[in-house]
């Protein structure tokens, strides 16, 4: 019997503009697993979910999927990814529907019903036909979560998705996420706020932090 394949980080060590960030970090996430980074501010959470995309090297450890370092094929792990950050990457002159069919369509998805699908998980569907700049902070952010709905992909990496959204909102995020790994999907997200990721697993920051004891002026940033 073969093991079911496994997302995992070992000894990561990394760096941004020179500094260390975390060190000595391990992650092992399963299909079906949801991990909820936690930490204060820059303790490096959204590096983590960048070196989790690929976006990022870190300068020492393996990030690997299915035991296969992410370095050896990079494009291969963005292609199974979504990657939803701080910014909502929101058209103003295309509607709701159109974004969402352009994201699907980039994933080789051309399915009138899954976006349709994507904009109900979301409620989006009331305001499908408003061009982007007519929505709200929290509709913008709704309409960006809305694609990882439109096209599956197998692991999701959210930086803190809840930022602008209201209570039904986020329940509407749990219900996704719930629905996602239930199907076998993984989910690491960031968050400051108590989100529901029932078994999920919580990854403290703050205890791979610096010790104060490194001498990290002599190590190069090893940025993607
Ligand atoms: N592009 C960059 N260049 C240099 N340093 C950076 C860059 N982005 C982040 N950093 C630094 O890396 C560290 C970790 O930042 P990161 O954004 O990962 O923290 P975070 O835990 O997500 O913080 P927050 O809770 O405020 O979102 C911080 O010290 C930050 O200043």
């Amino acid at each position: 019997m073969t093991s079911p394949p496994h997302f995992t980080g070992r000894d990561l060590l990394c760096l941004r503009g020179g500094r260390l960030v975390f060190q000595d970090l391990d992650f092992t996430l399963a299909p079906g697993g949801c991990l909820t980074l936690v930490g204060p501010n820059g303790s490096g959470k959204s590096t983590l979910l960048r070196l989790m995309a690929a976006l990022l090297k870190p300068l020492r450890g393996t990030i690997a999927w299915d035991g296969v370092a992410l370095a050896q094929d990079p494009e291969a792990h963005r292609a199974r990814l979504h990657y939803v950050g701080h910014l909502d990457a929101v058209k103003a002159s295309f509607t709701c529907r159109e974004i969402l069919s352009f994201w699907a369509g980039v994933r080789g998805v051309a399915d009138r019903a899954a976006v349709d699908r994507a904009l109900a998980a979301f409620a989006i569907d009331t305001i499908a036909d408003v061009p982007g700049r007519f929505l709200s902070a929290g509709q913008r952010r709704r309409l960006s979560l809305a694609r990882l709905v439109a096209a599956p992909a197998p692991l999701w990496l959210l930086d803190e998705p809840t930022v602008g959204l209201d209570r039904a909102s986020v329940a509407l995020l749990e219900g996704a996420i719930a629905h996602h790994r239930a199907g076998g999907g993984r989910v690491v997200l960031s968050t400051h706020i108590d989100l529901a990721t029932p078994d999920g697993a919580v990854l403290d920051l703050a205890a791979f932090a610096p010790r104060g004891d490194e001498d990290d002026g002599d190590v190069a940033e090893d940025a993607a």
